[in-house]
Order: structure tokens, then sequence, then C-alpha cells
């Protein structure tokens, strides 16, 4: 049986990928999960790409995920009236806590208290570093500062205090909005910016309670608190991103490669999945080949052990949206045949999922098994298997549409949907029709099943089957699904 690539691939969609011919491209080129970004776009603008989406994960017959990503407590500037403009080294220039549409010298900024909260000195960061300000004076609503690094500035670009503890709430009203709009939509995987502490996921579960919709939260890592409370974090949410571009200028830029590394490690510790973002194939916005460093980047973080790679402004505003995504593939799968193994997990299992995934996994590569298949409602013991990093196709079986697109962030993970069914006999009677009738192996061939029962019970995982596929139904039958 085929394995195809197992590092999985987070497009960010935008005005560069709008269009239905270049979301099919995406989908064609390897995209597994589509980042809705919150930070940009109008709600209208998310749900005409979200439907394309799908109408191409359709056409494709393969899942892809949609996750909003939150923009969190991330102060922005405001807009300019006639931007982009230029901020020369030494200009001096107020940014305004008033509603106004912005000129040159005079910006607004999305966070209304942030005149109280910065001081004479303070050094305020524009778009992940590339321009630096210093305040020089505070004047009721206007914060006046010199340009201490020049370059451009345009609307809505993030405004970072490495040092200053601004008091910003987790989940913003707009945020909670979005949110709203998002489980309404019908997205799967939610992201939130800017996590502080392991709390900040009640904000969320809160507002999924009232609407009726629960979904997994992966918190974005790119505050030093979130580095400080790590373990705390990956513990209490579904998921994570190191999401390296905001990273690179809250913490010490030179601190961001062992971040991304302890992150990776704690996510497989604990099954959840981890995504390494931002700025691996920068270069590609303009160019159609990436920088050496790039595709070592990329190369290192399948290496590390991630579940996933990301792609920002490549794939939003880029130049070349589908052809970076299949460079990436590339690197990908070229890195993944090189067999160098990732990190060894350091815990052993501490649940029955954990420990029945582990002999699973042994015994299918002991005895030959052709494949790993777990059944499961939540997912959760296709993570614990996914984590192991074995060289066997693992294939999940579930029920539930959401949990197959979901499945599509996990290492390794090719997911079918199937009915669900009471009674095991009927679960290895799916394995048999969908490995044999999709011509994927041969009657007599072996799997190794992982599932529950009765199934239908979650946490029930149970049952471990060393399974000849065909066996339980006669040889015509057997050769009638071929
Ligand atoms: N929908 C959009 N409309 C206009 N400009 C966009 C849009 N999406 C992205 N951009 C531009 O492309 C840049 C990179 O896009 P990306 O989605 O990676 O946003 P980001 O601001 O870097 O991310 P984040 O806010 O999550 O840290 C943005 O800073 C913005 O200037
Ligand atoms: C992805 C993101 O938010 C970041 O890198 O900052
Ligand atoms: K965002
Ligand atoms: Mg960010």
């Amino acid at each position: 049986m085929g394995v195809t690539r197992r590092v999985k691939i987070v497009c960010t969609l935008g005005p560069a990928t709008s269009s239905p011919e270049r979301i099919r491209g995406l989908v064609e080129a390897g995209m597994n999960v589509a980042r809705l970004n919150f930070s940009h776009g109008s709600h209208a603008d998310h749900e005409a790409v979200y439907r394309l989406v799908r109408e191409a994960a359709d056409a494709a017959g393969r899942p892809v995920a949609v996750l909003a990503d939150l923009q969190g407590p991330k102060i922005r500037l405001g807009r300019f009236a006639d931007g982009p403009h230029e901020w020369r080294t030494g200009d001096s220039v107020v940014i305004t806590s008033d509603d106004i549409l912005g000129t040159r010298d005079r910006i607004s900024c999305t966070y209304r208290k942030l005149p109280q909260e910065v001081k004479p000195g303070d050094r305020l960061l524009i778009d992940d570093g590339r321009v630096a300000v210093e305040v020089t004076d505070v004047t009721g609503n206007d914060i006046r500062c010199l340009v201490t690094e020049g370059g451009p500035v345009s609307n809505n670009k993030g405004v970072s205090l490495p040092n200053v503890a601004v008091s910003v709430p987790a989940l913003s009203e707009k945020d909670a909005e979005d949110l709203r709009f998002a489980l309404g939509l019908g997205v799967d995987l939610i992201a939130l910016s800017f996590v502080r502490s392991a709390d900040d996921i009640k904000l969320v579960h809160a507002i999924m309670a009232e609407a009726g919709v629960h979904r997994p939260v992966l918190a974005k890592v790119e505050k030093p608190e979130a580095v400080d409370h790590l373990e705390a974090i990956v513990l209490a949410f579904d998921g994570v991103m190191v999401a390296r571009g905001d990273l690179g200028v809250e913490l010490p830029l030179d601190q961001v490669p062992l971040v991304q590394k302890r992150a990776v490690q704690l996510c497989r510790e604990n099954a959840k999945p981890v995504i390494v973002a931002t700025q691996m194939l920068d270069s590609m916005i303009e160019n159609s080949r990436p920088t050496r460093a790039e595709a070592s980047d990329v190369a290192n973080a399948v290496l590390d052990g991630a579940d996933a790679v990301m792609l920002s402004g490549e794939t939003s505003v880029g130049k070349y949206p589908v052809l970076t995504v299949s460079t990436m593939a590339k690197i990908v799968t070229t890195t993944e045949s090189g067999s160098i193994g990732v990190p060894r997990l350091q815990h052993d299992p501490r649940t029955h999922g954990g420990a029945l995934t582990v002999a699973a996994s042994s015994i299918a590569r002991a005895i030959g098994a052709k494949a790993l298949v777990a059944f499961s409602q939540t997912g959760d013991t296709v993570r614990r298997l996914s984590r192991l990093h074995c060289d066997l196709p693992l294939l999940a079986f579930t029920p539930v549409p959401e949990v197959r697109n979901q499945l599509a962030l996990s290492w390794g993970v090719e997911t079918f949907l199937m009915p669900f069914v009471e009674h095991t006999d009927d679960m290895f009677r799916q394995v048999d029709e969908a490995l044999l009738g999709l011509n994927r192996a041969n009657p007599g061939d072996y799997v190794v099943i992982v599932a529950g029962s009765p199934p239908g019970t979650p946490g029930s995982t149970n049952t471990l089957r060393v399974h000849q596929l065909g066996s339980l139904v006669d040889a015509a039958s057997a050769r009638a699904l071929r």
C-alpha cells in the first residue's frame, strides 16, 4: 500500500487565493488545511472562500480542514486615507486612540487604552518589527513617537510592545463576533492568537457553549507568557501553532528555534497536533524559487516531528501561491524519504488508548501488516497512533464528518468517512470494503485495527485486532469487492 506525504500543509487564504481556480490549484498541489485569517478580510470574504474550499475538496474527494484564526489581543494600526506610506528614521509621528482615518503623520490604533499604558522611552514594533518607533511624549489620546527604524507602513499592520504588559483581554468583542461567525459557517478548527495562559481557552469554550457548537481550539504560541506556561497550555488546548512571526518580535529572535523544538515535542508527548508557522518559504512571496535556508527550514520542521507546516503571505498575497505549495510538498516528501527518525517520545503511554496504540504499531511492524487502522469518533485514538510516526499507512475510520476534516491536520493520517455501526464485526467488514474496494490491498493481507467496543462509547478504546483482509466474507464476495 502506497504511503503519501505524511506532514500536512496549511495554507493561509487571501487576495491571491480567492478565485475558484486558485483554490482548486491549492487543493491539487496538496493543501490539507485552509487558514482563514480573521485579522484581515470581511466576513463576506471569508464566507465566499469557505464555500470555495468545500467545493474544491469535494471535487477532489479529499478532506481539507478549515481553520479560523482569530486575531486575538493584537494591537494594530488603523486605516490610512491614502496609504501605504514610508516612515523614515528620525521622523516624528503620532499614534492615537482617536477613531480617525489616518495620514502619514497621524494614525489610529485599535487599542483604546494604549495612551494610558505606554510612557516615554517605550519601544513599539510595527509589522513584525520591520518598523520601530520610540514613545517621546503622551498627550491625551496622542502618543508622539520618534521613528528609530524606518520602513513602510500600511493598513492594519500589527503593533507589538515587547516589554510592556498591556491589559488587553484575551478575546476582544471582534474575536467573539468572528468566533460566532466562524462556528456558524461550519469551520473545523479554531486558533486563538496571543494566548497567555491555559485559562484563555475558557473564554472560547463559553462562546462555543452558547453557540452549541464545539470545535478543537489551537493555542498560537507567540507571547513570552505562553512559552513560560507551555505545558499547561498544551494540556488545556487541543493543539498548538508555533507562530514564529510574532514570537520573534515578542521574544528575542534567537530563542525561536528552541521554542519550536520544545513545543513540537511537548505536543507529540500529549498527542496534540502542532503546526510550525511563518516565513517558511517567505522569499516565494516574490520569487519562483525559495532560498536554501528556507528549504532547510521546512525539512527541519519535518525532522522535529511537526504535524504540519504553514504558509502565510506566500499563499495569501504572494505571486506564486500554487507553486509555493508544490515546492513545500516536494521538500517534505524528499525529507521523509530520507528515513531520518524524529526524536523519541520521552514518556511511556499513560492511557489505555496510548498503550494500545503503541502495541498496535509494534505488532503491525513485526507481522509485516500493510496498514494501521483506527476507528474513532473523536479522533483521539488516531492522534495517539499518529504521534508514533510509524512508517506504515495510517488509516482512520470515523462516522463524524468534522472529525474527518480535523484529522487532515494530523501527521500521516488518511481518513475514511463511514456510516456508524453497532458491532465490531461490522467495523472489520468496513475495512475490507474500503481497502479491497479501493484496490488498496489484497485479500489475505494483514492490517492491525485499534477500536473501541462497544462502538460509539468515547474513551472505550479496548480492542486490538490482527485482521486478515477478506476473512469475514467468503472468497467470492472478497473478489467481488475488488
Ligand atoms: N484579506 C487580505 N486583504 C488585504 N491584505 C491582506 C489580506 N490577507 C493578508 N493580507 C496582507 O498580507 C500580509 C500577510 O498575510 P497573513 O495572512 O500572513 O497576515 P499576518 O498579518 O502576517 O498574520 P497574523 O495577523 O496572523 O500575525 C498581511 O500583513 C497583509 O498586509
Ligand atoms: C501566524 C502568526 O500569527 C505569526 O506567525 O505570528
Ligand atoms: K490572526
Ligand atoms: Mg501572529
